[in-house]
């Protein structure tokens, strides 16, 4: 038998097709255990609450913490009565424990008639349990290394849940029940995201949620309310309906308990972070519903694989089945070797080369999320975007053969390496402001520091907007990193080192750049309005704004482009990180050929010596477009997610120092 979900409506693009649905079983990370409530996963308060235990019998430290009294006394019985606090205090803290609790947490909630053995299904989810442990043999040593995991996890939970009866320690077969809770759970939890994207921690939620296939070009994706649900979005109804398909040879036997036996039970009406789908296509009335389980900005090859080790399916969507591979997969893992003529004439061999590409920019990243050194990370990252690597080991026909490999500039790992530049050249500029006192010069390089952070974010924008024009189901990711662009370029625009070069270089180019500042090109600052005082979205409008939109920010790059990337040697093979026409170009090929000359620029010469714009109108066309992309990001990040006040009062802001920003420019000319 194989679940599914469809809509039983024709539904339009961003709209909730469930209500917020409640958690059956959750847990935080290790990593949040004491910064984050364990019973609604908000931060916690300086003073936060202990478990409560019965009869005050235990005196023992904190395994894990609660920020208000509802929600300890909602969570703690769970807490202690699933063994929960026993796997706590017995586990070494080497091993992720989340799963292992969100596991013995739902298996504490069955009512007792599901005790009996089961194995395919519980509660009406599927546990997965014949395939993750498929690889299982004679002898344990052998076994692979996430059958041992599943295997050690379970027995750990089973000794933890004896340890409640203060019984003698578990037979070796002793935890099929265990085993499967734990497969269900690798199964069917999702990570459980705040709003600045960290996964908090996993919930299981019921098959309204759990029947919902994978696909790599979804027509859904998933939010988290980890408050109360606004009431607009507490009143949607469910708009989606199982479908059952039989299989052939799949056993007969499926849930131990329905999930309406499971839902009286009062465990079951705790906290925990609720989940609300939500379309981003648009899906005809019976059509299946479909979300991603996998980072969608992966090549085919990589998807494949995650989903195989994780859930042991091979996907066959639209996307996975289409030959040749559609343009978004091809271009996630294009490389170019510049001496040829064609990627297409990459040799078997390549493979390891490339394969050594993809660690040294692995290694980089790494380096930098432990160590934090963003120097390092961005003189190695670049040196790989730049050189690429040799690859010596082919014969030609003259003998030993050098060819340069490089990534693509929409290369996956390439789109990695710019998140991670961004990130450490915006580090670099903090620190830098930090330790440095006020010469002209170190003011300088830390505008120089965050002026390369803001190309690299908008490069990351433009090049995830240019895939997902070939593929809409990217929408999530290119609205949170058309928002991160527009975060980066105000954080550049806002900063009080401007005003030291502004001041002295005021010209009447600058003054006439002023009056173009509000933009009447685009409806996004309509559309913003509309949304934010009215609370409407004009849906129908959606090719029109990103269109509009797309043409405001091609103009206003091209402006400020050259300014943005100035120095930097990759970045300076990027002739435009909008409109992308230029990668098939000839010039492309001999800019890659060639080690661009660079030159270090006087203070006093800065920023205006080759015709391109001033340090004055580069500050407005930064700000122009960074309120453009944060327009941009939280129109999309509405389509995805719906309303968020916080978006909007992060925009509002915004908006509100743009007025300053002009009015203040206005007296300083009068
Ligand atoms: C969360 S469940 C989804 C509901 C599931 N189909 C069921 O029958 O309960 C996840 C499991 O569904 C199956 N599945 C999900 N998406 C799939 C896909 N695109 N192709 C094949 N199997 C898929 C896999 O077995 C996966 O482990």
């Amino acid at each position: 038998m194989e679940m599914s979900m469809r809509v039983n409506e024709d539904i339009d693009i961003g709209e909730d097709i469930t209500p917020p649905l409640r958690p059956l079983s959750f847990s935080l990370h290790d990593s949040f255990l004491f910064s984050h409530c364990s019973g609604c996963f908000s931060p916690l308060p300086n003073l936060p609450l202990l478990p409560t235990f019965p009869n005050n019998t235990l005196h023992v430290p904190p395994t894990l913490l609660y920020c208000s009294p509802r929600c300890s006394a909602s969570d703690s019985s769970l807490h202690i009565s699933s063994a929960e606090f026993h796997l706590l205090r017995s586990l070494p803290s080497t091993r992720e424990t989340s799963d292992l609790r969100a596991a013995l947490r739902f298996l504490h909630s069955l009512p007792a008639a599901c005790g009996s053995l089961p194995t395919e299904r519980i509660a009406g989810l599927l546990t997965n349990r014949e395939k993750l442990l498929a690889g299982t043999t004679a002898d344990d040593e052998d076994d692979p290394e996430s059958v041992v995991r599943i295997r050690d996890g379970a027995r750990t939970m089973a000794a933890a849940r004896k340890m409640l009866e203060c019984d003698e320690a578990p037979e070796p077969n002793d935890f099929v029940l265990e085993e499967a809770a734990l497969c269900l759970v690798l199964t069917n939890a999702v990570e459980v995201q705040e709003n600045s994207g960290r996964n908090l921690g996993i919930a299981v939620y019921d098959p309204s949620f759990c029947w919902i296939n994978h696909s790599c070009s979804p027509n859904a994706c998933y939010r988290f309310l980890l408050s109360s649900p606004p009431p607009c979005c507490a009143q949607t109804r469910l708009r989606i309906v199982p479908c059952v398909r039989h299989v052939q040879e799949t056993k007969t036997e499926s849930g131990v308990c329905s999930i309406s036996e499971l839902s009286k039970d009062e465990a079951w009406q705790n906290n925990g972070p609720r989940i609300v789908v939500r379309s981003i296509k648009r899906i005809k009335k019976g059509e299946e519903v479909t979300v991603s389980y996998t980072d969608l900005l992966q090549p085919k090859g990589m998807r494949q694989s995650e989903l195989w080790s994780k859930y042991q399916f091979i996907c066959c969507c639209r996307r996975c089945g289409a030959s040749p591979l559609p343009y978004v997969d091809h271009t996630l893992q294009e490389i170019f070797a510049p001496s040829l003529e064609s990627s297409s004439l990459l040799f078997d061999d390549d493979d390891n080369a490339i394969k050594g590409l993809a660690e040294c920019i692995d290694d980089a990243i790494t380096e930098y999320l432990s160590a934090s050194d963003p120097e390092s990370c961005c003189k190695k990252l670049e040196d790989i975007l730049t050189q690429g690597v040799l690859n010596e080991k082919l014969e030609g026909r003259d003998g030993k053969t050098q060819r340069n490999l490089k990534l693509h500039p929409l290369h996956h790992l390439s789109l990695n390496a710019y998140t991670m530049l961004a990130s450490a050249y915006k580090v670099r500029s903090s620190d830098f402001l930090a330790l440095y006192s006020n010469t002209d010069e170190h003011l300088l390089e830390t505008l120089d520091l965050s002026r390369i952070s803001a190309a690299y974010s908008l490069l990351l924008a433009g090049a995830t907007h240019h895939l997902f024009q070939s593929e809409s189901s990217l929408i999530a990711s290119v609205a949170n990193f058309w928002s991160s662009a527009g975060d980066s370029l105000l954080t550049l625009a806002r900063s009080s080192i401007w005003s030291k070069f502004v001041k002295s270089s005021m010209h009447v180019t600058y003054v006439s750049s002023l009056s173009k500042h509000i933009c009447s090109k685009c409806a996004l600052r309509e559309e913003f309005s509309a949304r934010a005082y009215h609370r409407q979205t004009r849906r129908a409008d959606f090719e029109t704004i990103s269109c509009e939109f797309l043409d405001c920010v091609t103009d206003i790059t091209q402006k400020v482009w050259s300014f943005l990337i100035r120095d930097n040697q990759y970045l300076r093979e990027v002739e435009d990180p909008i409109d992308f026409s230029w990668l098939g170009t000839e010039r492309y090929r001999r800019i890659r050929d060639v080690q661009p000359h660079l030159s270090s620029v006087a203070v006093d010469s800065c920023y205006r010596t080759d015709g391109s714009v001033s340090i004055c109108e580069a500050h407005i066309f930064i700000f122009q477009l960074g309120v453009h992309c944060l327009l941009y990001g939280g129109y999309l990040a509405d389509i995805c997610y719906g309303q968020h006040p916080h978006l909007i009062s992060h925009v509002q802001n915004t908006l509100d120092d743009e007025a300053c920003l002009i009015n203040c420019r206005h007296e300083t000319n009068d």
